[in-house]
Order: structure tokens, then C-alpha cells, then sequence
């Protein structure tokens, strides 16, 4: 299968996690991250503060480049009432590892699709168990320095993925982009389309 777009499309995001999802698609597309600071005051359900942060990452590069198709996303941790984005620390990463540990979380990723005439948000949940982790186990990880640029303090894709006993949804959603969604969401948007494979 081989899909084709005749827009310009761009990625707002510094993630290397992203770039590579979005490549699965075989479309050209830019880079440009927002550098927008992701903090939020008032009160938002998870799936709604992911969408709203995806929104003003968004919306940011929208606003330089008015003609192009924008997307950015957000992807936080809910564990109970607690929302773990990136750990600021190594103290706070295993903070976060022992929240984690033997329990279920949610991973929900928000997605914002901007461009002329085109305004579109979702959000994807992702349930993720943990194995009990031993104090040892928590420390050796967190001193690979692994967790400080991953919302929740882990890497599903990296050694973090030792630690999952159980996950149910997309596990693309947990690195960061559900990308399958998001192919569906552009290809109903008409912004790519399938090549039409010549007649011979
Ligand atoms: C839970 C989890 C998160 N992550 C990453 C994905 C995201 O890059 C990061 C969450 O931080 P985000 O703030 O969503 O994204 P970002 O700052 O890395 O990039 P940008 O805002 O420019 O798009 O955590 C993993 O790589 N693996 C995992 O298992």
C-alpha cells in the first residue's frame, strides 16, 4: 500500500518517538516542535488536558504556517487520581516507578489536526499493568537516565518495557502517537490518500 498526499504536512513535535511513527506512513511531512511550555491552569479530565495541550502545541505552529496540515500531541499518565507527565528528576522518576509498581495505569495520548478548514482533536487510552518492581530494580533503571524525557518516567519501547506484565489498546499510543487512529482520522480528512496502482 502506498499513500500520497498533495499537502503540506507538519509535525509539532521534538519527540524522535513521534517522528519515527509518523514516518510509518511513507508521506512526506516537516518537523517543527512548538516549544510551547506544557502547563495548563483549571481542572481537565486526562483525555481532555492531553487534547488541550495537543491543541496549543498545535495551534502555535498553526499560526506560522497557515496553509500547511499541523499535528501534535500530548501523551500523559493516569495512575488513580494522579497525572505523571515527564519526571523532572531522578527522585521523582522513582517516585513515579513505585506508583507504578504492580498496578494499572492509563496512557492516554491527545492528538490535534489543524489546518484550512480542518479542526480535529481525539484522544486514545492505552491500559498498561505493571509487575511489582523490586526497590533495586527501580533505582538500576532510573540511574540509566532513561525515564527523565518520557511522560509517566518510562519507556515502553526502551527497558521500560521489562516492567509491563499487561497492556490492553494500542501500544503505539503508549510510545507516544497512535498512529493506526491517526491514519484513519486523515485518511476520512482527505489529506492522504491511497495511490491508485497503475493498470498494466
Ligand atoms: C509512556 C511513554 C512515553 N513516552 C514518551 C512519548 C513522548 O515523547 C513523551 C511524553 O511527552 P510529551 O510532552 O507528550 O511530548 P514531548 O515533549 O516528548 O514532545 P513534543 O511535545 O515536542 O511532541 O513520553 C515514550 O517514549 N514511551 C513510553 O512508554
Amino acid at each position: 500500500m502506498k499513500l500520497i498526499t498533495d499537502k503540506k504536512i507538519i509535525l509539532a513535535s521534538e519527540s524522535p518517538r513521534r517522528k519515527e511513527l509518523f514516518s510509518s506512513l511513507g508521506i512526506p511531512f516537516e518537523v517543527q516542535p512548538s516549544g510551547v511550555v506544557e502547563e495548563l491552569e483549571g481542572v481537565y479530565d486526562p483525555e481532555q488536558m492531553a487534547i488541550a495541550i495537543a491543541d496549543l502545541k498545535a495551534t502555535e505552529v498553526f499560526r506560522k504556517n497557515p496553509d500547511a496540515i499541523v499535528i501534535a500531541a500530548d501523551t500523559t499518565v493516569r495512575i488513580g487520581k494522579a497525572l505523571l507527565s515527564k519526571p523532572t528528576s531522578n527522585a521523582q522518576a522513582k517516585k513515579f516507578m513505585k506508583l507504578l509498581s504492580g498496578k494499572v495505569h492509563n496512557v492516554i495520548t491527545g492528538v490535534t489536526i489543524l489546518g484550512p478548514g480542518i479542526s480535529i482533536a481525539f484522544a486514545e487510552s492505552t491500559l498498561v499493568k505493571f509487575y511489582e518492581l523490586s526497590n533495586k530494580e527501580i533505582d538500576a533503571y532510573v540511574e540509566s537516565g532513561d525515564p527523565l524525557d518520557k511522560a509517566g518516567g518510562y519507556g515502553i519501547q526502551t527497558m521500560g518495557g521489562l516492567f509491563v506484565e499487561k497492556i490492553q489498546g494500542d501500544y503505539n499510543n503508549v510510545v507516544g502517537l497512535p498512529i493506526s487512529r491517526l491514519y484513519r482520522t486523515l485518511v476520512t480528512l482527505e489529506v492522504i490518500e491511497f495511490e491508485k496502482e497503475k493498470s498494466k
